[in-house]
């Protein structure tokens, strides 16, 4: 079976994330998603809700969606001074599980154009395959001509190369566009307006209970 982990701060979890993860699921036969929170973000400052709350919103979020899973390996005591880097989340895995099962990295538009700037980027591959949802407001083209030449080296347009290689494919997802970012909503939550059409019901409520992104002013 294919394992998808789907990594983020979520900071909140929103219906950007999981929208365009569940089509991806039924594009590319997916039977579970892992939703795998950092611990340290690696090039954001920290979140502003704690990992507690970020794991607690994660866990109401998908209370009803049997497809997800939540997968706290960036979370564990020994990662947690480090910045939660993918590559090593992935070669842990490996050690783990082996190298003959299929792994794949879901991530949106806009983390494939900053990938040049993630730790050992090239190797990434190495470990898993990396499916990419589209996003709105990011093109699909990229000035890195290192990162295109890498892109056109690796994708593949066929479903059964990520079900049947263990890693190595890039395969860029036909997944409808949700404009919601977790900026935005924190930025609504601070300035008073209303933004819960943007994420499930428990996770706003939560957010009003905790307090958080400035809702106790
Ligand atoms: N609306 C969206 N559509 C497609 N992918 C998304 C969307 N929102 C987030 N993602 C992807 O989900 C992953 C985790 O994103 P993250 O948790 O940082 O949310 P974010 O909304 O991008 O946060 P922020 O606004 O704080 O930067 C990233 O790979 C990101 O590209
Ligand atoms: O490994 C890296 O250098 C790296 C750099 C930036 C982001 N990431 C990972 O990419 C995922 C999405 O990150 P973000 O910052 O958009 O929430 C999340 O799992 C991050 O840990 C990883």
């Amino acid at each position: 079976m294919l394992t998808a982990l789907l990594g983020g701060t979520f900071d909140p979890i929103h219906y950007g994330h999981l929208r365009p993860a569940i089509s991806l699921a039924n594009e590319v036969d997916l039977k579970q998603i892992r939703l795998l929170p950092n611990h340290i973000p690696p090039h954001k400052p920290q979140p502003e809700a704690n990992t507690e709350q970020r794991l607690a919103m994660l866990a109401l979020a998908i209370e009803d969606l049997p497809l997800f899973a939540l997968d706290v390996s960036e979370i564990l005591p020994e990662t947690s001074i480090r910045p939660s880097y993918t590559v090593e989340t992935l070669q842990a895995w490996r050690c783990k599980n082996g190298n003959q099962k299929p792994l794949a990295f879901i991530m949106g538009q806009d983390s494939l154009l900053g990938l040049p700037t993630w730790y050992k980027w090239q190797t990434l591959l190495d470990y898993c395959h990396l499916l990419i949802c589209r996003r709105a407001s990011y093109s699909t083209q990229t000035d890195s001509t290192k990162l295109q030449q890498w892109i056109d080296t690796h994708q593949t347009n066929d479903v059964k190369d990520l079900h049947n290689s263990p890693n190595g494919y890039i395969y860029l997802a036909h997944t409808a566009l949700e404009d919601i970012s977790a900026t935005e909503i924190r930025q609504n939550i601070n300035n008073a307006q209303n933004c819960k059409n943007l994420l499930p019901p428990k996770v706003w409520q939560y957010i009003h209970i905790q307090g958080l992104y400035g809702t106790k002013k």
